[in-house]
């Protein structure tokens, strides 16, 4: 019989990804391709979502090829992605009538201020788990209905859907078939009760977006449908997973029990904790999420969202030119004893987990006369550490828990600079398990649920560790860096009029 595998699609923020895995849960082949950001204005970013389209296709073909695997040997298709980022198209053309405006984008501050004015906190941390920012999709909808001629027209007489990356990768692959989402991604709108299981109508209606736009909400291991045959050499494959990158990381992770936490570095750093069936609500400015629906049981999570992480290591390379590669910035930290008093506060769109400010901006602190670019690149990725930090501080104390053990992965997790002053920052053991593409692993995990590829029996003994970082610093040294890192941060805040 031939061999099986599960395709993942990692759509993210700066490139698609299609990896192949076997029964084991190895990663067979990766095909990778990045794609343009589109920055019209100061705190905006879009993405051209037919190029996404067009990325993500290439390389789900590429990856077969490389792997000279047949596509009748792919036995189901799973999907993660960069949440919150928003499309509107038209259902008749499958053209979007706006670029995809993106989780970081701050062009929607205005119309949370007004949700603020309308005393809405209350209910949306109630209903949705969140907090009133730009980040989620709701205001991005509104934003785009408001902005594009003729658009509230066209919802209102049913001709425009609404979804993000997973339900618009669905949507083609399906060729306009199904208008889908999972609990994981509708849970990221703002304008889902993630307790209810339903579309929230008060929001719907306080933000104008008529219902007809929104996708079906679905467990995040289902078949949602099948490949049509010009998307994947005349094939019908069942899509049969679909849930947002960092919960597919917790997943991959197999945090299947209440309490652990994984912590993933890529463009920005998403901290989560497994909180079972219970959400937590949260005191210290974390979001209360939904980590998947398998079956007809949600679990839930905590989530500590860091919008800027290893997009600080591209601006120090591609805007700073300090160095020529991510990676490099770990032999240049390595170079110096400490950041000399050097704090980067990377706020460049904001802050997000637990600070929720909108209005914050960069900011490199503490520069004297002897400071040189190591201690800036050091600064740079202390200042994952320490945001990283902020949100580990915040979730112990909601969840009343003590956290022994922080699992990592994602891009930035390859430096192992990072990880030891992670824990030294921390106090706390890092682990970096050897496969760091969790994210991916845990879409195919999802897909290959659905179709019997995997079973969870087997998911719960899989798992392996490269790497353990222990804590080195003496507290005092920690206590006083992190000291330093609070002020600089109130320093950063509310800085944009
Ligand atoms: N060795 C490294 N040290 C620090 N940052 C790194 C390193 N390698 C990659 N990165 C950063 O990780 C990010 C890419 O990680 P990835 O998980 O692919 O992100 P995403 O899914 O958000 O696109 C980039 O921002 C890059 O700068
Ligand atoms: O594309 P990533 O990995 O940076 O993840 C983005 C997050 O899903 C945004 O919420």
């Amino acid at each position: 019989m031939e061999k099986k595998y599960v395709m993942a699609l990692d759509q993210g923020t700066t490139s698609c990804r299609a990896i192949l895995f076997d029964k084991k849960g190895e990663v067979v082949e990766v095909a990778q391709k990045e794609f343009g950001q589109i920055y019209p204005k100061p705190g905006w970013v879009e993405h051209d979502a037919m190029e996404i389209w067009g990325t993500q296709s290439g390389v789900m073909r590429e990856v077969l090829e490389k792997a000279g695997i047949h596509v009748n040997q792919v036995a189901s298709i799973g999907i993660t992605n960069q949440r919150e980022t928003t499309v509107v198209w038209d259902k008749h053309t499958g053209k979007p009538i706006y670029n995809a405006i993106v989780w970081q984008s701050r062009q929607t501050a205005d119309i949370c201020e007004v949700l603020k004015e309308k005393g809405l906190e209350n209910y949306i941390r109630e209903h949705t788990g969140l907090v009133i920012d730009a980040y989620f999709s709701g205001t991005k909808i509104k934003w785009i209905l408001e902005h594009v001629e003729g658009a509230r027209e066209k919802a209102a007489q049913g001709d425009l859907l609404f979804g993000t990356m997973d339900t618009w990768l669905i949507w083609n692959m399906t060729r306009g078939a199904v208008h889908v989402t999972d609990y994981s991604n509708a849970a990221r709108t703002m304008l889902y009760d993630i307790h209810q299981l339903e579309w929230d109508n008060y929001l719907l209606e306080a933000l104008d977006i008529p219902l007809s736009m929104m996708p079906q909400v679905k467990p995040s291991s289902y078949i949602y449908g099948y490949t049509h045959e010009k998307t994947l050499g005349g094939a019908n494959i069942p899509i049969a997973g679909a849930a947002g990158d960092q919960q597919a990381a917790l997943f991959g992770q197999g945090c299947f029990e209440p309490g652990m936490v994984k912590n993933t570095y890529g463009t920005g750093s998403f901290i989560l904790m497994n909180t079972g069936d219970q959400g937590i609500f949260s005191k210290k400015g974390l979001l209360t999420t939904i980590a998947w629906g398998i079956g007809d049981k949600i679990t839930y999570a905590l989530e500590g969202s860091i919008f800027i992480a290893g997009a600080s290591i591209q601006w120090l390379r591609d805007e700073m030119r300090l160095i020529f590669s991510s990676d490099e910035s770990e032999y240049f930290a390595n170079k110096v004893t400490d950041s000399g008093g050097v704090y980067v506060v990377p706020a460049f769109s904001g802050l997000g987990a637990p600070y929720w400010d909108m209005y914050a901006r960069g900011a490199i602190l503490g520069l004297t006369r002897g400071t040189n670019r190591n201690h800036i690149i050091r600064a740079t990725l202390e200042s994952i550490g320490y945001q990283s930090r902020d949100v580990i501080d915040a979730m112990v104390e909601d969840a009343h828990i003590q956290l022994n053990r922080l699992r990592v992965d994602g891009g930035a997790s390859a430096n192992s600079f990072l990880l030891q002053f992670q824990a030294d920052i921390l106090g706390v053991t890092v682990d970096r398990p050897k496969v760091i593409e969790t994210t991916a692993l845990g879409a195919a995990y999802l897909a290959g649920l659905a179709v019997g590829f995997y079973d969870m029996h087997e998911l719960k003994q899989s798992g392996q560790l490269e790497q353990s970082f222990e804590p080195m610093m003496e507290a005092s040294v920690r206590e006083k860096k992190y000291k330093g890192w609070q002020k600089a941060v109130s320093r950063a805040m509310d800085w944009e009029e």
